[in-house]
C-alpha cells in the first residue's frame, strides 16, 4: 500500500484582504503519484501548493506530511520532504556557478561534505546538467535554468516535488525536455505534484488531475475521465486538448498527443488501402 504523503484536510484559506482562497478542499497525495493541478487563473492552485509548502497556515483544516502536522514542522523538515520549483528560475538561483547552486540546499541541510558531493553530482547526472557544471546559471537558457532550480531541489532528496507551471516560456523542445525529465524523476520514485494550464501536458503524462474553481476542488480523477465529455470543463474555464478534440472528430479515438493522433491517422489510412487492396 503506497505511503499517504500529503493529507490536506477541510482547508479553509482568506488572505488578509478578505479574499477566500481555498474553501473546504480535501487534498491528499500518496507516494509515486504524477498529479496535476489545474484550473483557471485566481482558481486556488498558488495557494493550495504554498499551504502545502507551510509557506501559509490555513485559516482552518490540517495538513499532515507523512503523518506530521506541518504546523510543527521546521522549513529544514518541509525541504527534507518537499521541493518546491517556482515558475520563474530566475527566482530561486543565486550562485556564481551551477555545481554550487545545487549543492547549496543539502549543504544548508547539514549533509556530510560527501553526501553533499554526491547528492549533487547525482542531481546533475539526472538533470542532463553534469557538462554545465561549472556554468554561470545567468547565462543559461531559460529550460537549462528551470533543469538547474529542479536539480537543487531534487539534490535535497525529497519524497515530493511541487512544480508551478514549470514549461511557461520555454520552446517545445525544452518542453518536452523537462515534461521527459519529470516522468523520469516520478519513475525513479519522486513524487509529482504539476501546476498547469496546460491540458495536453495533463493529458499525456499526469496519472491524476485536480481541478480547483473558485477555490473548491470540482474535480479529482484520471485525466482521460477529465476530458471524456462527462465533465463540465468549460464552466471551469479548461479546454480538452487539441489532439484529443481532433482524435475524437477524425478517427472515434481519445488521442493524449498530437504524436499519438498522427499515429492513429496513420493506422486508420493504412486500414483504408488495405481494405480497396
Ligand atoms: N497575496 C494575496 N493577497 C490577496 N489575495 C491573493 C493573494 N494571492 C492570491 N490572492 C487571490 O487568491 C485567489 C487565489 O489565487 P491563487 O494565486 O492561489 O490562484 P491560482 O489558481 O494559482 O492562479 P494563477 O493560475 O493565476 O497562478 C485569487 O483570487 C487571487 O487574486
Amino acid at each position: 500500500m503506497p505511503e499517504l504523503l500529503l493529507n490536506m484536510k477541510d482547508i479553509e484559506f482568506t488572505y488578509s484582504s478578505g479574499k477566500k482562497a481555498l474553501a473546504k478542499v480535501d487534498f491528499t497525495v500518496t507516494a509515486g503519484e504524477f498529479v496535476a493541478l489545474a484550473g483557471r487563473n485566481g482558481s486556488g492552485k498558488t495557494t493550495l501548493t504554498r499551504l502545502a509548502m507551510a509557506l501559509l497556515k490555513p485559516g482552518s483544516g490540517s495538513i499532515h506530511l507523512r503523518g506530521h502536522n506541518t504546523a510543527a514542522m521546521t522549513t529544514a523538515d518541509m525541504a527534507r520532504s518537499i521541493g518546491y520549483v517556482f515558475q520563474n528560475p530566475d527566482r530561486q538561483i543565486f550562485r556564481d556557478s551551477v555545481v554550487k547552486e545545487v549543492a547549496y540546499g543539502p549543504e544548508q541541510l547539514g549533509f556530510a561534505p560527501a553526501a553533499v558531493t554526491e547528492s549533487a553530482a547525482w542531481a546533475l547526472a539526472v538533470t542532463g546538467l553534469t557538462e554545465l557544471a561549472g556554468s554561470f546559471p545567468r547565462t543559461l537558457s531559460r529550460g537549462q535554468k528551470q533543469k538547474v532550480a529542479i536539480a537543487s531541489a531534487i539534490a535535497m532528496r525529497p519524497q515530493m516535488l511541487i512544480l508551478d507551471e514549470p514549461t511557461s516560456g520555454q520552446d517545445p523542445w525544452e518542453a518536452q525536455s523537462l515534461m521527459e525529465l519529470l516522468t523520469e524523476l516520478n519513475q525513479q520514485g519522486i513524487t509529482i505534484i504539476l501546476v498547469t494550464h496546460d491540458m495536453e501536458l495533463i493529458s499525456r503524462y499526469a496519472v491524476r488531475a485536480v481541478v480547483l474553481e473558485q477555490g473548491r476542488k470540482v474535480f479529482d480523477g484520471p485525466p482521460a475521465e477529465l476530458f471524456d465529455g462527462s465533465q463540465d470543463i468549460g464552466a471551469w474555464g479548461l479546454m480538452p486538448p487539441s489532439a484529443l478534440a481532433l482524435s475524437r472528430q477524425l478517427t472515434g479515438m481519445n488521442a493524449r498527443s498530437a504524436d499519438e493522433l498522427v499515429e492513429q491517422l496513420a493506422a486508420a489510412i493504412k486500414r483504408r488501402g488495405e481494405q480497396y487492396a
